[in-house]
């Protein structure tokens, strides 16, 4: 028998508080080496709120994170930039760059203050480049990219860093859909552990190997996409109606969404259907 793989990440009775409100309470999740796990859950459930507390932009008010089984509070800031890189949805201003310094970024914890570029840092920015498709743009001024390009250069940044863990908050917001299956085959492809939030449930069935569905702060379930997205689930959670089916290609969760029904769409569905 194969031996387990290392859990990457836990997370352990995690609570997020802002003032008396708990915005996260008692979370707990894993996620094995090399795998991707997908946030999910409505609007307000607290998904980026844990991607922050995941790379230290908040401090949890309880709870423990470890990753490859060390605490994450125990690494120095060089090292956790080492490991851990992050793609947020609101891309920050980044003026007077081009797409390509931009993505070199992506090697300076790994760096010396004075370090030089190197070939291979040189070839390892045109490959990440090329592997987003902006090979093109390479030059082009980072503020004159489009969303999704600004999105796809900002993820290229992080493949440039080879971190172990990749966060990433709804990086496929302003994507067309062909770079969003692209971009998350692409992330499976890298094999380092990533955590992502995604609101495109069918998007999340195909690609991410594990699922945490979030409500209101709290953990419903995490478990394959299998275990996580079925009719009621997504009804009770979400207040859509919809079927579930297996998707022709992959075999996973397929959902067809009705609409004209709301809140208690479940109950409707199921008077209307044959
Ligand atoms: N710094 C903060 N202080 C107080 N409340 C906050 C803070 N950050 C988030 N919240 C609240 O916590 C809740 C969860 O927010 P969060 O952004 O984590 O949700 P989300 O699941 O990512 O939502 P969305 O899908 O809309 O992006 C929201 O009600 C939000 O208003």
């Amino acid at each position: 028998m194969d031996d387990p793989q290392p859990l990457a990440l836990s997370i352990k009775g995690l609570s997020w508080h802002s003032g008396e409100r708990a915005i996260l309470a008692d979370i707990s999740a894993s996620l094995e080496k090399g795998k991707m796990l997908g946030v999910i859950g409505p609007n307000g459930a607290g998904k980026s709120t844990l991607l922050r507390c995941l790379y230290r932009y908040l401090v949890p008010t309880c709870g423990d994170i470890t990753l490859l089984g060390q605490d994450i509070n125990t690494f120095s800031a060089k090292t956790f930039a080492q490991q851990v890189a992050v793609v947020l949805q609101d891309t920050p201003h980044y003026f007077d760059m081009t797409a390509q310094q931009l993505v070199g970024l992506g090697l300076t914890p790994h760096k010396g203050a004075f370090s030089l570029t190197s070939a291979q840092d040189k070839q390892d920015i045109a490959n990440a480049l090329a592997t987003v498709g902006l090979t093109e743009r390479a030059s082009q001024p980072y503020e004159q990219l489009s969303g999704g390009e600004k999105q796809r250069a900002l993820i290229a940044r992080a493949i440039v860093q080879k971190p172990d863990l990749l966060i990433l908050d709804e990086p496929t917001n302003h994507l067309d859909i062909r770079y969003q299956i692209q971009i998350l085959e692409l992330l499976r492809s890298l094999d380092i552990t990533v955590i992502i939030s995604i609101h495109d449930l069918n998007l999340a069935s195909a690609l991410c190997d594990q699922l945490l569905l979030l409500d209101k702060g709290q953990s419903v379930i995490q478990g394959t996409p299998a275990q996580v997205l079925n009719e009621q689930q997504i009804g009770s959670v979400f207040g859509v109606c919809c079927q579930v089916t297996s998707h022709p290609q992959h075999g996973n969760p397929q959902i067809n969404y009705f609409y004209g029904y709301s809140d208690n769409g479940m109950t409707e569905h199921d008077e209307v259907m044959p």
